[in-house]
């Protein structure tokens, strides 16, 4: 049996600055060190990532596009345009990819505003508190789904 294709991890606005923007709400973590956990969380189980962010919707979009056909299922933190962007949720639409959002901090304990998503409705899972473990955790579902 083949092995599946990689996951891809798609991480949104402003999640390049991770380790130096608000570090009490979102930790010291940087963005490579995200990337280093999903890249070693899938290694231990003979698994490849892609990983990809953005500030742009438009780039989000355009990769997720790219994703069809390469890509065994999608692990994206959307950063604010999961409040927002109705264009992202359609372009996760794809029967065939599961999707896991996953939010570093417990946004349900913070402002109101963030309490939405659009993209929860159409994701597979959704992990939201759990730092950034929540990406570990959302590659060990996929892999084991
Ligand atoms: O917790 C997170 O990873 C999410 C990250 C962001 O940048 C915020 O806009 C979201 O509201 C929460």
């Amino acid at each position: 049996m083949s092995t599946p294709g990689p996951i891809l991890v798609l991480n949104g606005p402003n999640l390049n600055m991770l380790g130096t923007r608000q570090p009490e709400v979102y930790g010291s973590a940087t963005l490579d060190d995200v990337v280093q956990l999903c890249r070693q969380t899938a290694a231990r189980y003979g698994r490849e990532i892609d990983a990809f962010q953005s500030n742009s919707e438009g780039a989000l979009i355009d990769r997720i596009h790219r994703a069809r056909g390469i890509e065994s299922g999608i692990v994206i933190n959307p950063g604010g345009l999961t409040h927002t962007s109705v264009a992202l949720r359609d372009a996760l639409v794809i029967p065939e990819l599961p999707i896991v959002e996953v939010h570093i901090s417990n946004v349900h304990a913070r402002e109101e505003f963030r309490h939405h998503s659009y993209i929860s409705p159409i994701a597979t899972a959704v992990v939201a508190g759990m730092g950034i473990q929540g990406y570990a955790a959302a590659i060990e579902f996929l892999i084991h789904r």
